[in-house]
């Protein structure tokens, strides 16, 4: 084995989960995991759905207890990464403390974009993105009668539901005509927008923020561009990310929309290696090179990176799969929806039990499925092996997906 000392920059789930790996993989060298929250590394989907609502505490958002990273010996710094000396092989913190690497791993994640508004530091005004976060908004949460939320996408939309299960008024400002429309297609759109509509929250489409205004330092209202003034107790905004690729591209490494890595994940520097929502990489299931932010993509690429400095390199080529809950709905998505031509909807649109097949030149894409476990995972198997199948035979009567996946598993 060839690298004695890894250190990972960033403890989120790509962080966490390629430490982990590597020592599953039996990786015997030193692993340092450098990450500038405190605590042990914690998973973030919840924070947005079962943690708000108090369903779960924060001892079951760990991935693994404290103890787990002194038995796997996973030496853990708390603090933030300022630099990188390539030529030295040192990771800067500033502490001024230098990590001699072999080989470094930069998945140090993205940062919430925050709207440029008077207001915006108000009490009562919060982003979501981290535990310190969501404490802080579970707090206020239990006063909370009117909430405006800035964005309809994935995180504005699943604390509109946690928050009008609270009994609280719900009010959303998004920019688009439609509700998570970077990923979604239109029909998925719509049958959110009818839940939310369902659950007492008002969506304001072409709408955009101009002001908070409070007093006392709390926030009393949210001014809209078009001078409509919302009362609220409580503003969430989630209006996108940014990836934290301002240390790598300060090391000179490549950057685009994110750090630009290879096919096997390396970026320009043979002995740096990056993963999850702060990396472009090119895959097989888009035309151009992307960035998700997702889970399933930092928990797959920090397995492939594992893998690779173990001796096992392989193309980056997982599926990407997504989720979201919301009220009484779980959407779950196989595939990329970009620009699809075609759906062919099965289920009932009335009962919130839909699959939306997107088609891009004939060919299956991606698949959107509510309340339909067993279509979302019929799904990644049929087009993770690009198995044929035309708009027109999904469309027949009857066609059941994971019918289809069984008829021809054999002949794939
Ligand atoms: N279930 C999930 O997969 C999930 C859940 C929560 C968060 N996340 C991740 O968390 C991150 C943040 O999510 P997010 O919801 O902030 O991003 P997002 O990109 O999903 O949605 C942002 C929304 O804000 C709108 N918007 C942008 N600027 C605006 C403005 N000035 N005024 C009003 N609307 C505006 C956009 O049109 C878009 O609909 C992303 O990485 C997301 O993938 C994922």
């Amino acid at each position: 084995m060839s690298h004695n000392s890894i250190v990972i920059v960033g403890a989120g789930q790509a962080g966490y989960q390629v430490a982990a790996s590597l020592r599953q993989e039996g990786f015997e060298g030193a692993i340092t995991l450098v990450g500038d929250e405190p605590g042990v590394p914690y998973q973030r989907p919840p924070l947005s759905k079962a943690y708000l609502l108090g369903k779960v505490g924060v001892a079951a958002l760990r991935f693994r207890p404290p103890e787990y990273f002194d038995e796997h010996r996973i030496t853990r710094i708390q603090g933030s990464a300022t630099a990188i000396d390539r030529e030295r092989r040192e990771l800067v913190l500033a502490s001024g403390e230098r990590l001699a690497y072999e080989h470094l791993v930069l998945a140090t994640g993205a940062r919430n974009r925050v709207p440029a508004v008077a207001g915006i530091e108000l009490g009562g005004v919060f982003g979501l993105r981290n535990l310190a976060d969501a404490d802080g908004l579970s707090q206020r949460l239990g006063s909370a009668k009117r909430a405006v939320v800035i964005g309809a996408g994935f995180i504005g939309l699943e604390f509109a539901a946690v928050a009008a299960a609270r009994g609280i008024a719900v009010d959303v400002l998004e920019l688009g005509t439609r509700p998570m429309a970077r990923a979604l297609s239109a029909v998925t759109s719509q049958v959110f927008d009818h839940a939310h509509a369902r659950w007492g929250v008002r969506i304001h489409y072409g709408q955009s923020l101009a002001a908070i205004h409070g007093d006392g330092g709390q926030v009393r209202s949210v001014e809209l561009a078009s001078g409509e003034v919302l009362p609220a107790d409580l503003v969430v905004y989630g209006i996108g990310v940014l990836p934290n690729a301002e240390l790598a591209a300060q090391a000179q490494l490549t950057v685009n929309n994110g750090i630009v890595v290879d096919a096997h994940l390396l970026t320009s520097d043979p002995a740096i290696s990056a993963i999850g929502d702060v990396v472009s990489f090119p895959s097989p299931w888009s035309p151009q090179a992307i960035r998700l932010e997702s889970v399933q993509n930092a928990v797959d690429q920090a397995k492939a990176v594992a893998a690779r400095l173990m001796g096992k390199p392989a193309g980056y080529a997982a599926l990407p799969w997504f989720w979201t809950d919301q009220g009484e709905l779980k959407l779950q998505i196989a595939g990329l929806a970009d620009g699809h031509d075609e759906t062919v909807v099965l289920g009932s649109v009335e009962q919130h039990q839909i699959s939306v097949l997107c088609f891009r030149a004939g060919r299956l894409v991606a698949v959107e499925s509510c309340n339909r476990p067993a279509d979302h995972m019929a799904a990644r198997k049929l087009i993770a092996r690009n198995t044929p199948l035309s708009p027109a035979e999904a469309a027949a009567p009857g066609f059941d997906l994971k019918a289809f996946e069984v008829s021809t598993r054999e002949t794939a």
